[in-house]
């Protein structure tokens, strides 16, 4: 269930669905009943307004009011745009509605306890503007509980952008799958409290579809997770390496070597300036360090080819030293993780980058928004949308690309992302990066393939910090993945 259908997709899921024998109307009568349920459900609601749009969002709207009506609410339906130019489903929802429809461009939000959206769902195609802005901004204006048909209209479906104007839902209510629009920002907030409804489109419909984007949750990527078996040794864990800046900087790698320990690597070498190593070799007994200085001290530690996963970036320093360090790096059967300061030293030169990554065995970048736009301004547009954004480059890189922030895309190259919606706000502090990096580290230390491990880490990352709460900072992230770990590897029946 972890799949997100962009409207053009969706469109799709809907089409199959009918072309295998379920009527439009039927899919649209489930559609509204389940509106109709969500409103019926809360407190203190006998005057509901309805909002209809010109489309199939409309079609359901209508549904829901005649629904509603039945059950002995007092439904006033408001229609946007003329009556008779509804067509097909939406007109045949409407012929069965008995009420009166007024003109929306005239609604007045004081006549209701709640108000139902159905303007625009997956069908917007451009900005609000006019009537329909007017209309929406004044159902925003109104103070009163919003409950959303598909989407809160004037989101975008695919990007979760605001077309316009939008108004804040207290519910959601979408249809088979969610859509991208759902988990990115702004329109995750916008959507309130969201629900999927089953309007009866067989799941077979995704196998024709093969969407590529999906919610970034444990059922997405556990088939792949290292979860340690009994006769298990620590070499088949994995050896990873983190390589550590200076004395004043040492801090970032150690969180990430912290990390990376946590996230279940059998063993981690921290490889460090000398004026360093006696700080990383009192920080935690479990870690073992060896002097890196430059890239050929890099180079003759990992002749010892059992060193699977290297991360380096955090407190790293920018400049060439850094750059040879992570070209250094690279061989056959290697997996990286590239974070801070290496992606920055390779600012405005993504070939050199792509160069590294291309004789990697995978590579994981973790770029937050600055980061990103040094690294990938010159093939990826800033004003494109997130999930875009972060596949574009994921494709320029050869690499996955990690685009941090609230709503933290994973994208690889062939296409796949994944967007998480798990990460609390108090996420956002010092260090939390060089943990994020160090998570993803151990697990590709274990063998999980690039994108799984990006993934993986990423919610494994938002979980800890959910676990922790307020307060939190990022020493206590790594502290609080074994409470994860507990959790999720009981769930997956395996404790
Ligand atoms: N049978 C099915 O397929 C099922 C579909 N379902 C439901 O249908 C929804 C999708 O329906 P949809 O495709 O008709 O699109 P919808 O969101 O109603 O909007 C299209 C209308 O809006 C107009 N319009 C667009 N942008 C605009 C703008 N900025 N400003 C002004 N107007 C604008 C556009 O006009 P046009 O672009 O053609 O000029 C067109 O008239 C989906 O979200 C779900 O709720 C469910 O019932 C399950 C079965
Ligand atoms: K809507």
């Amino acid at each position: 269930m972890t799949h997100l259908l962009d409207p053009q997709e969706m469109a799709r899921a809907d089409r199959l669905a009918m072309e295998w024998g379920t009527a439009g109307i039927t899919l649209m009568d489930k559609a509204g009943a389940a509106v109709a349920d969500v409103v019926a459900r809360r407190p203190l609601v006998t005057r509901v307004t309805i909002l209809c749009g010109p489309g199939n969002n409309g079609g359901d709207g209508f549904v829901a009011a005649r629904l509603l009506a039945q059950r002995g609410f007092r439904v006033r339906l408001a229609l946007l745009g003329d009556r008779g130019r509804l067509t097909g489903d939406a007109a045949q929802a409407a012929e069965r509605w008995r009420g009166a429809v007024e003109d929306a461009a005239a609604f007045d939000p004081e006549d209701a306890d709640l108000i139902v959206d159905a303007l625009f769902g997956a069908g917007l195609t451009r900005d609000l503007d006019g009537v329909a802005r007017a209309v929406v901004a004044r159902m925003a204006a109104s103070g009163k509980p919003v409950i959303a048909v598909d989407l809160p209209s004037g989101v975008d479906g695919a990007t979760g952008a605001v077309r316009g104007v939008a108004a804040q839902a207290v519910e959601t209510v979408t249809f088979f799958r969610r859509k991208p629009g759902h988990l990115l920002l702004p329109g995750r907030t916008l959507c309130g409290k969201l629900r999927v409804a089953d309007i009866g489109i067989p799941d077979l419909v995704l196998d024709e579809i093969r969407p590529k984007t999906s919610a970034n949750e444990p059922a997405l990527w556990l088939p792949a997770f290292p979860i340690p078996s009994a006769g298990g040794h620590k070499y088949a864990r994995g050896h990873a390496v983190v390589v550590s800046g200076g004395r004043w900087t040492a801090g970032a790698a150690r969180l990430a070597a912290r990390a990376c320990l946590r996230a279940g690597a059998g063993l981690v070498t921290v490889g460090a300036p000398e004026a360093a190593l006696p700080m990383h070799a009192a920080s935690y007994a479990a870690l073992m360090v060896r002097p890196v200085e430059e890239a050929s001290d890099l180079r003759h530690l990992l002749e010892d080819r059992r060193l699977s996963a290297i991360v380096m970036g955090p407190g790293l320093g920018v400049g060439a030293t850094t750059r040879d360090l992570v070209s250094a790096a690279t061989g056959a059967g290697r997996h990286l993780v590239l974070d801070a300061d290496a992606l920055t030293s390779f600012a405005g030169d993504l070939k050199g980058l792509a160069d590294v990554v291309g004789s990697a065995a995978g590579t994981v970048v973790t770029p937050h928004e600055g980061e990103f736009g040094r690294l990938f301004g010159d093939v990826v547009s800033a004003d494109a949308d997130k999930l875009t954004r972060a596949r574009t480059a994921a494709q320029a890189l050869g690499g996955v690309v990690v685009l941090k922030g609230a709503d933290t895309v994973v994208a690889a190259p062939d296409g796949r992302a994944a967007i998480a919606a798990n990460a609390p706000p108090y996420l956002a502090t010092a260090g939390a990066g060089d943990v994020l990096a160090g998570i993803i580290c151990g697990l590709l230390a274990q063998g999980m393939p690039a994108y799984e491990a990006a993934a993986a880490g990423v919610w494994l990352h938002g979980e800890a910090a959910r676990a922790f709460g307020p307060g939190l900072i990022a020493d206590d992230l790594p502290e609080a993945l074994p409470g994860v770990y507990r959790k999720l590897f009981e769930e997956a029946g395996a404790l």
